[in-house]
């Protein structure tokens, strides 16, 4: 086991939002016991005085941490997002609190990929519909509104890692893929570029979508786009609710023009399974309605929670920030045999020369020394052989420089 600046038993790590059991285990069997488990989000002024004894917090997409929240957080040295998205926090006010939050790029990507997959064949089967009406003592056997997925389009807006798994999965299946991403991408098998949006919109018999929350994102699927779709087409987001706007997805379903949707992700999501869920989809037998599930399989949370606890474990205990989503990324080697300081501060010139002084004014060598940068942000790890007392005395130093946003030392 790693040792760090101060004894494990000491960092307290707090995980929410019933997050794997695995994380926990990963944590354990890095020698952490100070573990705090919540199953659902906390209400803010929990959530606040949770993370004011927190040093390590693990979150998924419910549990909000804006400016505010995370300068709660005074001892907070990582955040973890136990999922893909990554919206749900201020990565900016972390950054500048000296905070790198970990995310689990891959992990439930298969599980969104084959619900798509299902749901594509069940809308183009009318299948909602029909079991909505058998649920009600209705039996209407017809192949009217009925279709193969073989031989029709997918269109897939946000090619990335969920986006060409279903292309693959599609092609497979029979289907044609066509996709619209902002990045050049690599297509797999027979896809192709569908060159923008709106010809995508205008080909596909379904369309479905992958991309992030961004400024650009936010209701890119509206009354507009959707008039662009071809009569009788399909919608399926699994993506985030700001990426459609949901009150014209719903007069498109009404009038007939999209012949069905299925939906995960909501503009307004209930805080917790016991509160209400509101939308004007609520009651339209041709949409499958899903409560943020995409993601949600056993499989694919053990392997978030794996994913991510090993990356927080590895930067408390060694200060490697590699996949950070929002901080410098330093890959490190081990330190035996020296002290490790990990200073985070402003990128204004002259923090590293003073950082050295620091060492070279009490005639300590360093052994190896690491920085990286962004614009705003440096962040310099030293390796330096010194007893304890004056490791202690070394942060302090550093601590004092200009421009310090965070230091630990790592024993
Ligand atoms: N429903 C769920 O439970 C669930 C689970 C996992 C992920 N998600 C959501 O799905 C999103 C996609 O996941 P992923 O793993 O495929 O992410 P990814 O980053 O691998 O792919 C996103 C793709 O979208 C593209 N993109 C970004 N902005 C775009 C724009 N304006 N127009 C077109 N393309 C754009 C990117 O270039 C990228 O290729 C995540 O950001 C997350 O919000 C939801
Ligand atoms: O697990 C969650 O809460 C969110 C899952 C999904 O939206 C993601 O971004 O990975």
């Amino acid at each position: 086991m790693s040792p760090t600046s101060f004894p494990k038993s000491d960092i307290r790590v707090l995980l929410l939002e019933g997050i794997s059991p695995t994380a926990a285990q990963i944590f354990v069997d890095a020698g952490y016991s100070d573990i705090r488990r919540f199953e659902k989000a906390l209400p803010p002024e929990q959530l606040a005085a949770e993370l004011r004894e927190a040093h390590i917090v693990g979150i998924r997409s419910r549990t909000k941490l804006d400016a505010a929240m995370v300068n709660e957080g005074r001892k907070l040295i990582a955040i973890g997002a136990f999922c893909i998205g990554t919206n749900q926090i201020d990565l900016g006010a972390a950054k500048l609190a000296g905070i790198p939050v970990f995310n689990a790029p891959y992990s439930n990507t298969r599980s969104v990929a084959e619900l798509v997959i299902a749901e594509a064949i069940m809308l183009m089967r009318g299948i909602p519909q029909k079991s909505a009406e058998c649920h009600r003592g209705g039996w209407s056997k017809s192949a009217s509104g009925s279709h193969e997925i073989r031989g029709k389009t997918l269109g897939i807006v946000g090619y990335g890692h969920i986006g060409t798994q279903i292309g693959v999965m599609a092609e497979a299946l029979g289907m044609h893929v066509i996709y619209h991403d902002i990045e050049t991408k690599l297509a797999l098998g027979n896809a192709r570029n569908a060159g923008d949006l709106d010809a995508l919109l205008a080909m596909s018999d379904i369309v479905t979508l992958h991309v992030p929350e961004t400024p650009a994102t936010q209701r890119m699927i509206g009354a507009t786009q959707i008039a662009k779709m071809k009569p009788g087409a399909h919608l399926l987001n699994a993506s985030r609710g700001t990426v459609v706007d949901i009150d014209a997805l719903a007069d498109a379903l009404r009038t007939g023009h999209i012949a069905g949707a299925a939906v995960d992700v909501f503009p307004l999501e209930p805080e917790g399974n016991a509160d209400p869920f509101v939308s004007p989809l609520c009651g339209m037998d041709n949409v499958i309605l899903t409560p943020h599930i995409g993601g949600s399989t056993l499989e694919a949370q053990d392997n978030i929670g794996a994913e991510v606890a090993a990356k927080l474990v590895r930067y408390s205990d060694n200060g490697s920030t590699l996949s950070a989503v929002n901080f410098p990324e330093v890959t490190l080697p081990g330190h035996v045999g020296s002290h490790r300081f990990l200073h985070i501060h402003r990128n204004v010139p002259g923090v590293l020369s003073r950082i050295n002084e620091v060492f070279s004014a009490r005639g300590i060598n360093i052994d190896g020394q690491y920085l990286r940068t962004d614009p705003e942000v440096g962040y310099v790890v030293i390796d330096a052989a010194s007893d304890r007392e004056e490791a202690n005395r070394l942060r302090e130093a550093l601590a004092g420089i200009e421009g310090t946003l965070r230091t630990r030392v790592l024993y």
